[in-house]
């Protein structure tokens, strides 16, 4: 009872209506010192299994410095390895000037969430408490959670269908392991914009509580634009292995109806890119279908005078039928912005000119990034990439090269690969201003034949 009535003290708001349970848990407690169990710290929102893990990585993170007395661990849903505590090994940690202790004990009952007879134990002193369960342990969560969702095995989903025991075919993702080795060090572009968009997506994954605060749904929506080759989908890879997050690659093509549409979205996960490639070849939502429509309908209002009954009907029939803009809109506007989650959704294309306005206006597509072709800091770091060189005597003559011609990076990359174990850089650099050199010259003809 002395014991229940000190817990009580210390941590009331735990005890609602689940005192026998806790007493279970009550470990020592004695003055000046509060100690505590991990799971008498997490609150009713998170899943004990969740803080179990979160707090297991935050720890290993620490711990680097008693690295030898530590063991290897498997933090769940990764396959890499990561040093976790010893039993009774003790971590210090500092938050806010105040120390506070860990340490890895045996409990008398099996957690399933550990899968072991394990439990953290936290020590500070009593004065510490406000600071620990007000701010501390949300730091060590959110921290523990970043952590692990570096190490997490991502995934790339693509949409298909699958048949269900009624013989009809429904909207499914499946997905395999996502490994791109893309990253923004090795993407041509300009080196201010790439620190832009940087830091715009680092700004992003941190700011869940602004965008609830200003009562906006936690997504960010990047139309990446630009001629062929010029590294669309090369950024996506990057942008998400920039995040950790997993990638859904959406093809509208392959989906029935907004009905399907919707069944797709609702199922993607947090922390998720999801990409629209090429969004200009599904007819159906850009504006230039919209457009031609239109202008069908205006020819037929002219003949008949009776346009608008008929655009009415067709308008019907399509969203039965098919995905359409303002479907694509209204799901990711309405019913998947109420889902919650953070969620980066991307369109390509190489024509932005043919996309409808209502897709790509500002607040829906927040940014808008043309990439280009290749120019000299692009090239660069192309070089670098695939020669593992930063300067040569022959990057004055390309930098001429690529002044004067439009060459996009895959363009440049393919020149630049060893094609033989014995091609070193010499051999590739002259590769490159040959195709440059051929390039230009066919340009300068087909000018002049213009
Ligand atoms: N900006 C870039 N930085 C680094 N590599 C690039 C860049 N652009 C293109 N590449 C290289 O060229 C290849 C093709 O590029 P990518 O598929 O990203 O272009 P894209 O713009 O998506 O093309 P498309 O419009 O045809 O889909 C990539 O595998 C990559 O190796």
């Amino acid at each position: 009872m002395f014991i229940y009535a000190m817990f009580q003290q210390y941590f009331p708001y735990e005890l609602r209506g689940h005192a026998h349970k806790y007493t279970q848990k009550l470990v020592t407690y004695f003055y000046p010192y509060i100690q505590i169990t991990f799971h008498e710290l997490t609150g009713e929102k998170l899943k004990r299994s969740d803080a179990y893990f979160a707090i297991q990585n935050y720890l290993a993170d620490h711990t680097t410095a008693t690295a030898k007395r530590l063991k290897a661990d498997v933090v769940k849903g990764s396959k890499s390895l990561v040093l976790t505590m010893d039993d009774h090994e003790q971590v210090s940690d500092t938050f806010a000037g105040v120390t506070l202790v860990w340490s890895k004990e045996s409990s008398k009952q099996k957690h399933s969430y550990s899968g072991k007879d394990k439990v953290y134990k936290l020590t500070f002193n009593r004065k510490h408490r406000d600071l620990v369960t007000g701010t501390y342990l949300k730091h060590v969560v959110d921290e523990g959670n970043a952590i692990s969702q570096q190490h997490r095995q991502r995934k790339l989903y693509a949409n298909g269908s699958k048949k269900s025991y009624t013989g009809s075919s429904t909207a499914s993702w499946s997905h395999i392991v996502f490994k791109h080795p893309a990253s923004f060090d090795t993407l041509a572009i300009d080196p201010a914009r790439k620190r832009e968009i940087m830091d715009d997506l680092l700004a992003f994954s941190k700011s869940e509580e602004y965008y609830a605060r200003i009562g906006k749904a936690w997504k960010r929506g990047y139309l990446l634009y630009g001629p062929p080759g010029t590294g669309k989908t090369t950024m996506i890879a990057a942008i998400a292995n920039f995040l950790s997050y997993d990638i859904y690659d959406l093809e509208l093509t392959a989906v029935k109806d907004n009905s399907d549409l919707r069944k797709l979205l609702i199922e993607i996960s947090s922390k998720a890119v999801v990409v629209i490639e090429d969004i200009d070849c599904s007819l159906e939502i850009t504006g230039q279908r919209k457009k031609k429509k239109k202008e069908s309908e205006e020819e037929k209002e002219g003949e008949d005078g009776n346009g608008d009954e008929e655009v009415e009907s067709e308008d019907e029939t399509e969203s039965s039928s098919k995905v359409t803009l303002s479907g694509l809109l209204n799901i990711i506007d309405g019913i998947w912005s109420a889902s919650g989650g953070e969620r980066v959704i991307i369109f390509t294309t190489n024509h932005v000119e043919k996309l409808d306005e209502a897709l790509i206006r500002k607040g829906r597509m927040d940014k808008h990034i043309e990439l280009s072709y290749c120019d000299f800091e692009g090239f660069k770091v192309l070089a670098k990439n695939y020669l593992s060189i930063e300067t040569h005597p022959l990057f004055e003559v390309v930098r001429g090269l690529l002044e004067k011609t439009k060459v996009s990076p895959a363009d440049v990359a393919e020149s630049l690969m060893q094609k033989a174990v014995e091609e070193d850089a010499d051999i590739c650099l002259n590769r490159l201003i040959r195709d440059l050199e051929s390039k230009s010259a066919k340009e300068g003809e087909q000018s002049k034949e213009a």
